[in-house]
């Protein structure tokens, strides 16, 4: 089951992508015998500045086909840990494979939005894009961690 983040704009070397780095490393190594992963990002980057529907046309153009698309989007839903890793297992178990998308400064074009299979909220806030993708990143790996029995998240 491969999990694809389609992410706007460039990340340069810095505190956000070691950590980055370091969860989806740890999630593709653990994962690998639960049937998770490969977990990668792509960054795409709109170097003109045409606003969210320029975006919009890039993110689709790296979506992997027949992924569950997945928003991140202060209006979608907030649920648990052990919640989301349930609804990693079921579309892993349903042999899909999953795209999460982050929009950048201006959000994620409404046509897009729309036409997501679902969307999660880290809050009603709004996060940095730069911080919304260490935060999935530890949720992707801590939903492994769960699936696999590990004693990482404690209830
Ligand atoms: C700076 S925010 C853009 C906020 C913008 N006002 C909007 O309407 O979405 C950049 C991206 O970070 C993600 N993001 C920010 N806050 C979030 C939250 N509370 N929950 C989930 N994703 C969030 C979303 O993908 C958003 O498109």
């Amino acid at each position: 089951m491969k999990i694809t983040v389609v992410a706007v704009g460039r990340l340069r070397k810095s505190p956000e992508l070691s950590l980055i780095d370091d969860y989806l490393d740890r999630f593709n190594k653990a994962g690998r015998s639960f049937g998770l992963g490969p977990a990668q990002i792509i960054e795409v980057e709109d170097k003109k500045n045409l606003g969210m529907e320029a975006e919009a046309a890039l993110i689709e153009r790296a979506l992997p086909t027949g992924a569950v698309l997945v928003t991140l989007d202060e209006r979608g839903e907030v649920i648990s840990s052990p919640d989301f890793a349930q609804k990693l297992a079921g579309w892993r178990d349903g042999a899909r494979d999953v795209a999460f998308v982050i929009g950048g400064a201006d959000g994620i074009a409404p046509a897009l939005r729309a036409r997501a299979d679902y969307s999660i909220s880290f809050g009603k806030m709004v996060w940095p894009h730069m911080l919304v993708r260490v935060m999935l990143s530890e949720q992707i790996y801590r939903a492994g961690q769960i699936i696999a029995g590990t004693p990482y998240h404690r209830v």
